[in-house]
């Protein structure tokens, strides 16, 4: 009969694919069960929805079965506790968790149930008009498998550099960026598997030296997955800023949003509606404006969710140019669009002092 020891032993050649290291050395092997030839291995995941599970499954279940007197092997898959992910990827204080951004005075996500609304240009205007206003801002990008911040901000090709083990963001038009696409060799695309980008994104809470800032921007990616989760995790959200566009199909993925920033316990600000309306100008100088994806979609949005609406941002090719030319359009607060950036930059102002001083009255 196959013995715990034998099983055991051929579970040490088994290896986590992303990080190399044997299951048993690593803890992940959580259980194991054996019954005359039948055996049952319980593998704890460093996430729970781990992009590599189907092939540790496999891995496990061939290694056991290659056993004399294994007749079954059942893998059962669950997740780490966050003490035994810590015993993994170590274990910081909380000071020195949080030591880049412990003068930050506000830290802001900014999320989009779906992909495409234009998440990543509305918080890189954003952090623009924050810094017109004078204020002190940085922006974030934790959408690290598609990582544009930077080429919008106009610092593509620059380098970050260290300064006591401490990453120095470098600054463009008033705002401090951070981007992986800064870090990253050019041209290379970067695979980032849940473990590496949780990791990668604490990383940026406790090695960036983000100074006196009082707006941090993080950029998520679209969706619902795990990246909210440990930004929630490793920052001390003020809110969450949904950007939206004004279709019907888009209110159940705000929703979603919606409701996953209440579950991390972390306030939205409000809502954005982005492409919200087409501005032509008529050949004698007016203007019309053509509500391409229907009207008011956002607001009424903003309402059924009872969440604060922020603005409408107009579909302007202004924007895109901007952005493909790293110069937002927000740079020019006198401009329609840089107008009503500078707008919705107020409110967010506003809303965030506001939740500032509630959370200090809370108990
Ligand atoms: N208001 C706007 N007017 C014109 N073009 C816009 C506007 N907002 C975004 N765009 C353009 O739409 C495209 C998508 O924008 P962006 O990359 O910001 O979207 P995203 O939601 O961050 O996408 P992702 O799914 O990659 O996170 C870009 O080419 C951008 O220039």
């Amino acid at each position: 009969m196959v013995t715990r020891e034998q099983v055991i032993e051929a579970l040490k050649g088994v290896k986590d694919p992303e990080l190399g290291r044997s299951l048993v050395d690593l803890g992940m092997i959580r259980d194991l069960f054996i019954d005359q030839g039948r055996v049952k291995v319980v593998v704890a995941l460093t996430i729970a929805g781990c992009p590599l599970k189907s092939q540790i499954r496999e891995d496990v279940r061939a290694a056991v079965a290659s056993l004399e007197g294994v007749e079954s092997v059942e893998v059962e898959l669950t997740a780490m506790t966050p003490e035994e992910r810590e015993k993994i990827f170590g274990r910081r204080s909380q000071e020195e968790e949080a030591r880049g951004i412990k003068d930050v005075r506000h830290i802001i996500a900014v999320a989009s149930g779906k992909g495409g609304v234009g998440k990543t240009t509305v918080a890189v205007n954003l952090a623009v008009a924050l810094a017109q206003k004078g204020l002190k801002a940085g922006i974030l990008d934790a959408d690290i498998h598609g990582p544009d911040v930077h080429i919008l901000m106009g610092l593509e090709g620059e380098r970050p550099f260290t300064r006591e083990g401490m990453l120095i963001p470098p600054e463009r038009y008033g705002v401090k960026v951070v981007s992986m696409g800064l870090l990253a060799p050019e041209g290379q695309p970067i695979v980032w598997r849940g473990p590496l980008i949780m990791k990668a994104l604490k990383e940026f809470a406790a090695h960036v030296e983000w100074g006196v800032l009082d707006f941090l921007l993080v950029d998520l990616p679209p969706g619902t997955g795990d990246a909210p989760l440990t930004v929630a995790q490793s920052f001390p959200l003020r809110g969450a800023i949904i950007v939206t566009t004004p279709q019907k199909v888009a209110l159940s993925d705000v929703a979603r949003c919606v409701g996953m920033f209440e579950d991390l316990k972390v306030p939205t600000i409000g809502l954005i509606e982005n492409m919200s309306f087409l501005r032509l100008i008529r050949p004698d100088g007016s203007e019309e404006k053509v509500d391409i994806f229907g009207e008011g979609g956002g607001e009424k949005m903003a309402q059924q969710l009872r969440v604060p609406f922020l603005g409408k941002i107009p579909l302007e090719p202004q924007v895109r140019e901007g952005g493909d030319r790293g110069k937002p359009a927000a740079l020019d607060p006198t401009s329609n669009v840089g107008a009503i950036f500078a707008q919705i930059a107020e409110k967010v102002r506003a809303r965030a002092v506001e939740l500032e001083r509630l959370k200090a009255c809370s108990p």
